[in-house]
């Protein structure tokens, strides 16, 4: 334990202990943001083979040199300390093995007369997202990312039932298996289901299984989904697409927990965690009757929204860098500077999953080192723009009548990314005042 020397208080010291012996990662920390001291978990993971007590929170976790509510992000400490109650948040970290997602639980310690004397703050770090190119799994760092991850996290070890809402392609299955290895259920099956162009008999037996005999073709029993989810989590994406007659099967196996094989005979025990997916307006289904209200209440205990790709842009070069390492079969290549900034200018409808394409296909067009942006224009079709814009390095052109507010607010937004310099300079080429340039960027972003 480090720090020790500094401490007065017996009451402290026996905290302090008590600590060191825990697994995770803690602190214990003083209303003034100061490390009083860290358990040896916190200085193996966190220290990097420095002296932690005596610092700041904010210094050493973020490189700050204010504290982070200050510096714009929330802080746990504070929360915990104006409402007297255990806070948890998501923070990007420093660490020694560069930024993590780190979630942050905070809980205030009251001495002997009841006043809160300190803060123990444990840190548990996000191994299902990174903040950094990796090879799998879920990467971003944008605020609309992290949001996600936050609610993720939170309600991962619950169990709860869990609904993903967000276009196609914004990564709702990946999303689903980071919440199920982030679950007490890790261990166990991850079993992916997709409910759209299923028949009413092909459901059934897919999910329930069926007895040998129950129909023709059956010449053995057959396990079904459900079952293959036994101990693990059960993932039905695109929930929106089952059949109102389904509807009514899947809503009889939540409500009892129970299923029965297709031309069987017995009612067998169901254990999954189920997580659903769509991404369809689920409310409207529900007023417009073609989605059960009752099924709609029982699958959407935690909603979470995965954000499109033009709302975490900012995520755009970490997302390219990481799925070129995944799809290339040229380990090492990068991106050219343009063609990073040429990603970073288009607006995928398809969201990831265009993005991904379009770098496989950069990827297989490249022979060098690099790939640049004629490896993406080279066949012709680039991203559909949704405003009916396209915006790149080469120019910037229209193929529809718009209004003239859409016009100049997509041209100004191009023309901003493309300039990347001094906005006097911007606001000159543009026959404006700067001032009458910053007034419209800001409504701009
Ligand atoms: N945050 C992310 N980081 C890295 N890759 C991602 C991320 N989100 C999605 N992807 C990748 O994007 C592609 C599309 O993701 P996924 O299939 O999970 O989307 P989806 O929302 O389930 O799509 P659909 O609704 O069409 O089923 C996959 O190749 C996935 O690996």
């Amino acid at each position: 334990m480090t720090g020790v020397s500094i401490l007065t208080s017996h009451f402290l010291s026996e905290l302090i202990s008590f600590l060191d012996g825990l697994p995770e990662p803690r602190i214990v920390m003083s209303a003034d943001y100061r490390i009083i001291a860290a358990n040896a978990a916190y200085t193996r993971e966190f220290g990097g083979g420095r002296e932690i007590a005596g610092r700041n929170c904010y210094e050493v976790s973020h490189h700050f040199n204010v504290p982070c509510d200050q510096a714009g992000e929330s802080c746990p400490l504070k929360l915990s300390l104006e409402g007297g109650e255990p806070q948890r948040v998501l923070h990007l970290h420093h660490t020694p093995r560069g930024e993590e997602h780190v979630v942050v639980e905070t809980t205030p310690i009251r001495d002997e007369s009841g006043e809160i004397a300190y803060f123990v703050e444990t840190m548990r770090i996000v191994r299902q997202a990174s903040s950094r190119a990796a090879a799998k799994g879920l990467v971003g760092r944008s605020p609309a990312f992290v949001g996600m991850l936050e609610k993720m996290m939170r309600v991962a070890p619950s169990g709860a039932a869990v609904l993903l809402l967000g276009e196609t392609g914004t990564g709702k299955e990946l999303v689903a298996h980071a919440i199920h290895e982030a679950s007490a259920r890790e261990d166990g099956p991850f079993v992916a289901v997709d409910c759209a162009g299923m028949t009413e008999t092909l459901f059934e037996a897919e999910l329930f299984g069926y007895e040998k005999g129950a129909f023709t073709g059956a010449t053995h029993r057959k396990q079904g989904l459900v079952e293959a989810a036994s101990g693990g989590t059960l993932f039905l994406d695109e929930i929106g697409e089952l059949p109102l007659s389904q509807q009514v099967k899947l809503l009889r196996l939540l409500e009892t927990g129970t299923y029965r094989r297709v031309g069987g005979l017995d009612w067998l025990p169901a254990d999954f965690r189920l997580i659903t997916a769509t991404h369809r307006d689920l409310a409207a289904m529900v007023q417009a009757e073609t989605f059960r209200r009752d099924l709609y209440f029982r699958i959407n205990t935690f909603p979470i929204r995965t954000p499109a790709l033009h709302e975490r842009s900012a995520d755009i070069p970490l997302l390219a860098a990481s799925l070129l390492e995944r799809v290339d079969r040229k380990p090492g290549r990068r991106f050219t500077a343009a063609a990073q900034l040429w990603l970073s200018n288009q607006r995928f409808s398809g969201n990831i999953r265009e993005l991904r394409n379009l770098i496989e296909r950069a990827s297989l067009l490249a022979d060098g080192d690099s790939i640049d942006v004629s490896h993406f224009t080279e066949m012709g079709d680039q991203p559909l723009p949704s405003s009916g814009f396209a915006g790149t390095k080469g120019g910037f052109f229209i193929d529809q009548v718009v209004g003239l507010d859409v016009l100049e607010r997509d041209y100004l937004n191009w023309a901003r990314k493309l300039h990347q310099g001094d906005i006097s300079d911007l606001a000159r080429q543009l026959g404006i005042s700067p001032r009458t340039l910053y007034r419209k960027l800001e409504k701009v972003t």
